[in-house]
């Protein structure tokens, strides 16, 4: 077996703004065991599918997806700020072998990455720099997005990529699942809000303080049930859920991304990042879901799920 999964949502309120004691040790637990599965596959790679929220990647450029040949964490919130372990030589073949595929994949000799990428690299692995990794950006904040089926086939070049290389890879998809945080739009945005989502790179303090204290007001508003961003959507939550424990994945081909936004909030786009990351693990052969946690968490904008999944060896076809 040399593929293995880890999807798991992000919140840069964790810690910032918790929820009851009972819900935070519950959650520590779910890590705990995604950090089990990652230890026990023991990855010697970790390819990471993971968005931006206007903290990298902006309108000045903006690729549906990208793949880092280099890259740095921003450090926003409570992640750590520096340079990944990217292993460029694996980042780079990756890029070549999808636009072989037919899929314009974008490269950067040097992304950057808000907590999207860095927080569940230091969730799973203690560290940002702890394994070496390749960050494959995936766009879920900016739109106009592209057909959910392309985000598919993007994970399945991905896996091809990697499954041939004989290496022991760990996917990570990293967002999700239904949520609507305040990330502004650059349709109908003030001159102000849309320079910053053109070229907003190093803001300063007071743009960076802004913006921490309106995404800590709507989760306290969202927890209260007094916000009117969208609510989270645990029904829809669990259907993203069994649809991938089921590897149904071309059954989201017709999830369009207006769907996604309506039916679970403007961030359910970060669902593509495991999309993606399962149809990278499908390409090994079928797979098994080994475990899933769900709680929606308005505490952290986040109908907040772990999944993890192994490459299904009885399965197997040769
Ligand atoms: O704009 C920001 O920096 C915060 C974004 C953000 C807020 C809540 C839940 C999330 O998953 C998320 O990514
Ligand atoms: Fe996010």
């Amino acid at each position: 077996m040399t593929l293995a999964l880890c999807t798991l949502s992000h919140s840069p309120l964790i810690g910032v703004n918790q929820p009851a004691p009972d819900v935070v040790a519950e959650v520590d637990g779910a890590l705990a065991r995604a950090r089990e599965h990652v230890r026990a596959f023991s990855p010697d790679l970790a390819v990471i599918f993971g968005p931006d929220h206007f903290n990298g990647v902006f309108y000045d450029m903006l690729p549906p997806f990208c793949v880092g040949a280099g890259a740095e964490s921003i450090g926003d919130w409570r992640t750590s700020a520096g340079p990944l372990a990217v292993d460029t030589e694996a980042a780079r073949t990756i890029h070549r072998q999808a636009l072989a595929a037919g899929l314009d994949l974008a490269v950067s000799e040097r992304m950057q990455v808000d907590h999207g990428i860095a927080q569940p690299l230091e969730f799973l692995f203690g560290s940002i720099d702890a394994v070496p990794v390749v960050p494959v950006f995936v766009n879920c904040a900016a739109p106009p997005l592209g057909p959910t089926e392309r985000i598919r086939l993007l994970g399945e070049a991905v896996g091809r990529a990697v499954s041939v290389s004989g290496r022991r890879v760990l996917l990570i998809g990293s967002g999700g699942l239904s949520h609507d945080p305040p990330i502004p739009a650059l349709e109908g945005a003030s001159p102000e809000v849309a320079e910053r989502l053109i070229a907003g790179r190093n803001p300063d303090e007071d743009t960076v303080a802004t913006r921490v204290a309106r995404v800590v007001a709507t989760a306290q508003e969202l927890a209260a049930g007094t916000s009117d961003r969208a609510p989270l959507a645990p029904e829809w939550d669990a259907e993203v859920m069994e649809t991938l424990a089921r590897g149904r994945l071309s059954e989201f081909d017709s999830w369009s991304p207006e769907d996604f936004a309506a039916e679970a909030g403007n961030a359910a786009h970060e669902v593509r990042t495991w999309i993606a990351a399962f149809a990278a693990l499908g390409t090994a052969g079928a797979y098994r879901v080994t475990s899933t946690y769900y709680r929606p968490i308005p505490e952290w904008i986040a109908g907040f799920a772990i999944m993890t999944a192994v490459v299904d060896e009885q399965k197997v076809t040769r």
